[in-house]
């Protein structure tokens, strides 16, 4: 008689811990891997998802048995798992919690897979005037009258309206809830398909070059100038590859910055289009990601973590501004958005598509290495011409916060015809220090190594590296002088230079401050849009994917930042923002100009730039890394460690350097990270470059595996990033 072997199942947890446990399956449970189970962990109850069943029992060792499945189905389908197991083994992070990274946070809790229903809202056939003074109650009627299918309560309340212009609305019976999405099956509006640009000559032929030759997995690298119309051609391509019930990835590097993209995809594919990104709350991810793992056909559009979603039935990826930095995670399970996405197209045998008018030098590497196709796309679309760029050397020129007089000009005159400005500073605050001009004293971040920036609207000193904060004084807090003075340039101090310089003129500022508040960023958006005459002072988010026609004049108040760091992927992330941030000058009918303020105008990078010819500037990037054997030419990974004393971080990383000699592996360092000081913890790195990608992958297991069992010295934290973006 055969006797019945107890079923044993091996079992994430989503804590951060390299291994898996062991339980018993009872007889009448049924259990799949990717499936979610209650199980006894300690004195504790905890969520886990089953990665093995049928695993053989050792004997004598004595497990605790599953308590139940959580579904009868598997959470993560099959495809989702392997990639989160390769992406584990790659990026040396816990499998445990790269599983859970698929779940919303509401199924990592431990709560029932069932959606709660979603409040809509719809605009109604009604023909009720509105009162001349219901300027917000029009402006939200003509919104909910653009969004096809109508729109979540949630994402109403997020474009800057309020419930009470909604009761309004709803009261003139102008508009009203409803319990779903009204279907989309209906044919598209004549309308909506009049306004669809016809594609020029130079896009069809991008499109058509993108189209693969043979079904499965493809990866493209679309290199399309600053706005050639990328856009539209990945939504022609969707439209013209996507079945009826598939499902499609289009990856963006920060939604809430650009909801123009949204508004176009939604335009072309109503609602079936969903979207992604933290600013979510937990039960509009539920619904969403129970739409994606129950294999409706929808298009997603989402940040970085939408790319570990269990969809079942992807058809094409697309990453849009695929040299992005946000793309890779800055802290715990470290990948690389747009990696994965490659990875998971190849999972899929489909094809994925990385657009950018400023690649990435890994993706131009993968084109040399035949792994990526290059489409080129050299003109702007419509009758825009790239913008002229000019250097501007400040040396021996007068300023004004910040500001010479041939970019003041330059500003008067484009507002003189009408036009809008751009100004680009890469600091938020008013000034990055403040300095006593009686004893050189400068005030830094008491938990940092870095110095506090002076934010004059709110009278507050704040550290950007940490969350500590302190009131601003008038006075050097040392010497008592009042010749305490704010030093160099921030976008509120350049927003004030302006206002004062052009008092008829709004001056608009985007930075992460100013567009905390909900809704503001579309309040923006909404003035810039409008055409009229204004200047928009920002940082980095004003470069990111905009589209304002009217903008014919960027200028850069200081590009030098990046010139001379020691990071080595400065001079490539420098020019990608200034390309970017010219960019967005001269996309309508009227020509832009750039001009960028510099002390180093003879700098061969920034000559280069002048010419606009990101290719040659790329290929010249490319020789140097070469040349200096540095990524994409060699893997690289850097182990981290963070302690209360430098010592200690040093200590752990001395004793790590040893286990990495090995052939075709070089180890640098350890030393103090750049900003040896952060939050009160010291932080080491030690540098790894190798040859061969397979090999670091090994040895990095290896050691791994090594020091779980060490247990390094106590209050010492360390972690791996592979492919690390910031190697300071
Ligand atoms: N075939 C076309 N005819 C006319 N206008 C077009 C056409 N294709 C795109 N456009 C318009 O050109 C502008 C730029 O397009 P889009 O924003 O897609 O550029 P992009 O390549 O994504 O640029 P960037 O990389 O700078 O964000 C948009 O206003 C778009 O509506
Ligand atoms: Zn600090």
């Amino acid at each position: 008689m055969e006797h019945s072997v107890p079923l044993i199942a091996r079992i994430a947890l989503n804590r951060p811990l390299r291994r898996l446990f062991d339980y018993t399956v009872p007889e009448d449970l049924k259990l799949v891997p990717g499936q979610r189970v209650k199980i006894p962990f300690g004195r504790q109850q905890a969520t886990g998802l089953v990665v093995q069943t049928g695993v053989e029992p050792l004997p004598g060792i004595n497990l605790k048995p599953v308590y139940a499945a959580m579904e009868d189905w598997p959470a993560l389908p099959e495809e989702t798992v392997s990639l989160l197991s390769w992406a584990s083994d790659y990026y040396q992070h816990p499998l445990g919690e790269c599983l859970f990274t698929a779940l919303p946070p509401a199924l990592r809790r431990g709560r029932k897979a069932e959606e709660k229903s979603v409040e809509w809202w719809v605009a109604c056939d009604h023909d009720e005037p509105l009162p001349a003074n219901a300027h917000r109650q029009k402006a939200l009627l003509e919104w909910l009258n653009q969004q096809r299918g109508g729109a979540a309560a949630s994402d109403i309340i997020r474009a800057g309206f309020t419930r009470a212009q909604l009761k309004a609305l709803s009261d003139r019976q102008l508009a009203k809830a409803v319990s779903a999405p009204v279907s989309d099956s209906e044919p598209e509006a004549p309308e909506l398909l009049e306004r669809r640009p016809t594609l020029s000559t130079a896009q069809e032929a991008a499109a058509e070059a993108l189209t693969s030759p043979r079904k499965g997995f493809s990866a493209s690298l679309l290199y399309g100038i600053t706005g050639s119309g990328k856009t539209e051609i990945y939504l022609h391509y969707l439209k013209q590859h996507l079945g009826p019930s598939d499902q499609a990835l289009v990856l963006v590097p920060e939604i809430n910055l650009t909801p123009q993209t949204v508004a176009r995809f939604r335009h072309y594919f109503g609602t079936r289009i969903v979207v992604w990104h933290s600013a979510l709350n937990d039960g509009e991810r539920l619904t969403t990601w129970l739409k994606i793992r129950e294999g409706e056909p929808v298009i997603l559009i989402g940040t970085r973590s939408a790319v570990l979603l269990p969809f079942t039935r992807l058809r094409a990826i697309i990453v849009d501004e695929e040299h992005d930095s946000s793309y890779k995670q800055g802290e715990g399970f470290r990948y690389s958005g747009r990696d994965v996405a490659v990875y998971r197209a190849h999972l899929n045998r489909c094809p994925v598509i990385l657009g950018s008018a400023t690649p990435s030098l890994e993706s131009f590497y993968n084109v040399e290495q035949g792994k990526y196709r290059l489409v080129k796309l050299e003109e702007r679309a419509g009758n825009a011409t790239p913008p002229v760029i000019s250097l501007l050397d400040i040396r021996s020129r007068p300023l004004e916060g910040g500001l010479s007089r041939p970019a003041l000009k330059a500003i008067d005159q484009a507002l003189s015809k009408g036009e809008q400005a751009l100004v680009f500073v890469n600091r938020r605050g008013f000034a990055p220090v403040m300095m006593c001009f009686d004893c050189g004293h400068m005030i830094e971040c008491p938990r940092c190594d870095t110095r506090l920036t002076y934010h004059r609207r709110d009278r507050a000193m704040r550290c950007h590296h940490c969350d500590y904060q302190t009131a601003a004084t008038e006075h050097c807090p040392k010497c008592q002088s009042d010749a305490f003075k704010p030093v160099g340039q921030g976008t509120e101090r350049t927003e004030d230079v302006l206002a004062s310089a052009f008092p008829t003129t709004p001056v608009v500022r985007v930075d992460r401050d100013s567009t905390q508040r909900k809704g503001s960023i579309q309040s923006i958006l909404n003035q810039v849009n409008s055409g009229k005459p204004c200047i928009l002072v920002g940082t980095q988010m004003l470069a990111k994917g905009h589209d304002f026609p009217n903008v014919t004049l960027v200028v850069v108040v200081n590009a030098d930042g990046g010139l001379f760091s020691v990071d080595f992927r400065a001079p490539e992330q420098l020019i990608q923002t200034l390309l970017q941030v010219s960019g967005r000058a001269g996309r309508g009918t009227k020509q832009g100009k750039v001009l960028i303020q510099t002390c180093h105008s003879d700098h061969p990078l920034l000559k280069t730039l002048c010419d606009g010819h990101y290719l040659d500037i790329a290929g010249q990037l490319l020789s140097e890394r070469e040349e200096g054997q540095l990524p994409p030419f060699r893997a690289m990974a850097i182990f981290r460690a963070e302690a209360d004393t430098m010592e200690k971080s040093l200590q752990v990383l001395d004793a790590i350097k040893p286990l990495t000699n090995f052939p075709g592996i070089e180890a640098w360092g350890p030393l103090p990270a750049l900003i040896a000081r952060r939050a009160d913890k010291y932080r080491a790195q030690l540098i790894l470059n190798a040859r061969n990608r397979k090999r670091l992958n090994s040895l990095l297991t290896g050691i791994c595996q090594e020091l779980d069992q060490r247990k390094p010295g106590s209050g010492v934290k360390w972690m791996i990033d592979v492919d690390p973006q910031e190697t300071g």
